[in-house]
C-alpha cells in the first residue's frame, strides 16, 4: 500500500476565541498533486504552517512521512519538505543566485545546484541581477526555486502562481509534472479554480476553517447535485408548443427577448429533458446544455460551509 505522506486527523487551531481551522482530516499519498482551495481567510495558510510546525495546532494529530510534526524525528523530515509561503521575504541587495545560495546554506542543500535550479524556473537569464530589480512574477519564481532546494519529497506551495503570467504558469505546472513523476507529493493552494482544476489529481475545499469537500474534479462536480442549465431556440411558429410542453414536463422555462428559453435541469430530471427534446425535435432550431462548473461547486460549498460560522 502507498504509505501516506501527509496524515492530518482532527486538526484544529484557534486564535483567541476564533477557531480558524476546525477538525480537519486530510491524507495525501506519494506523488499526488492536491489543490487546496477556499475563500480568503478560510484557513489554508494556517494549515500549511501547522504542517510545517511553524504554528502549533491546538487539536488533532499531524504526521508527515509517518513522523509527528514538532516531534523529535521531525527535524530530518523537515529537510525533505519544500515550502513556498504566501509572501516570501527576500533581501533586495542580493542577486537571485546569491539569494538562492543563501537559502541553500540554511537548508543544508548543495549551493552548486542553484544556477541550474534558477534555469529550471526560468530565471537563468536574470540570476546575477539584484532582487530589487525583479518583477513580482520573478520574485515568485525565485521563491519557487527556493522551495525546490534539496530535492524535496513534499512541496507545500501557498498560492504559487500568484503574479505569474500565463506562460510562466504553464512552465510552473510542467515542473510540477516532472516532480510528480519523480514521486514528489505537492499540495498547492489557489483561488484560481479554472487554472487549478485540470492540473491537480484532487481538490480539498476549505470554508471557514473546515474541509467541506474533497475529491477529483469530476466526482466533486458529479456529487454536488447541482442543476445544469438548458437553453432552447424554438422555431418561430412553434414557440407556444415548446413552452407548453416544457411546462407540462415540469420544467420552468424563462422566455428571453430573442424567443429562446432557459431553465434549470436538476440531475434527476435529465432523462425527462431528453424525452421532451426528442418529442420536440422538429420544433427546435438549436439547444445547449451547460454543465455546472467547479466554480459552481466551490460557491455551493462556500455557502454551506459559511452557515455555521454565521450562526455562531
Ligand atoms: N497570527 C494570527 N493571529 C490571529 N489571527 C490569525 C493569525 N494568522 C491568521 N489568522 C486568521 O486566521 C484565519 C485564517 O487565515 P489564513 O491566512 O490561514 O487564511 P487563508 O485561507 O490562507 O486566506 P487567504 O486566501 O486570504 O490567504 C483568518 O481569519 C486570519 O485572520
Amino acid at each position: 500500500m502507498n504509505a501516506a505522506v501527509v496524515e492530518l486527523a482532527g486538526v484544529g487551531k484557534r486564535y483567541g476565541a476564533t477557531a480558524v481551522v476546525r477538525n480537519v482530516d486530510l491524507c495525501c499519498g506519494k506523488g499526488e498533486v492536491v489543490g487546496l482551495v477556499g475563500h480568503n481567510g478560510a484557513g489554508k495558510s494556517t494549515l500549511f504552517k501547522m504542517m510545517l510546525g511553524i504554528v502549533a495546532a491546538d487539536e488533532g494529530e499531524l504526521r508527515l512521512f509517518g513522523e509527528p510534526v514538532r516531534g523529535r524525528g521531525f527535524r530530518d523530515v523537515r529537510r525533505a519538505i519544500g515550502y513556498l509561503p504566501e509572501s516570501i521575504a527576500l533581501y533586495d541587495n542580493l542577486s537571485g543566485l546569491e539569494t538562492l545560495q543563501f537559502f541553500a546554506r540554511l537548508k543544508f542543500a548543495d549551493p552548486a545546484g542553484c544556477a541550474a535550479l534558477l534555469d529550471r524556473v526560468g530565471l537563468g537569464h536574470a540570476m546575477r541581477r539584484a532582487v530589487r530589480e525583479y518583477s513580482k512574477g520573478m520574485r515568485q519564481r525565485l521563491g519557487f526555486a527556493q522551495a525546490l532546494l534539496g530535492a524535496p519529497r513534499l512541496l507545500l506551495l501557498d498560492e504559487p502562481t500568484n503574479g505569474l503570467d500565463p506562460q510562466a504558469i504553464h512552465a510552473f505546472y510542467d515542473v510540477l509534472d516532472e516532480l510528480k513523476r519523480g514521486g514528489t507529493t505537492v499540495i498547492l493552494s489557489s483561488h484560481l479554480l479554472a487554472e487549478i482544476q485540470s492540473r491537480v489529481d484532487w481538490l480539498a475545499i476549505m470554508a471557514s476553517g473546515r474541509l467541506v469537500a474533497r475529491g477529483a474534479v469530476t466526482s466533486l462536480t458529479a456529487t454536488a447535485d447541482l442543476p445544469a442549465l438548458a437553453w432552447l431556440l424554438p422555431r418561430d411558429d412553434a414557440q407556444a408548443r415548446v413552452f407548453e410542453a416544457l411546462s407540462a414536463a415540469g420544467f420552468v422555462p424563462l422566455r428571453e427577448d430573442d424567443g429562446s428559453l432557459r431553465f434549470a435541469v436538476a440531475p434527476a430530471r435529465r432523462i425527462a429533458l431528453l424525452r421532451t427534446l426528442a418529442w420536440l425535435a422538429d420544433a427546435l432550431i438549436d439547444y445547449t446544455l451547460t454543465e455546472p462548473t467547479l466554480e459552481d461547486v466551490f460557491l455551493r460549498h462556500q455557502r454551506a460551509g459559511a452557515l455555521p460560522e454565521q450562526r455562531a
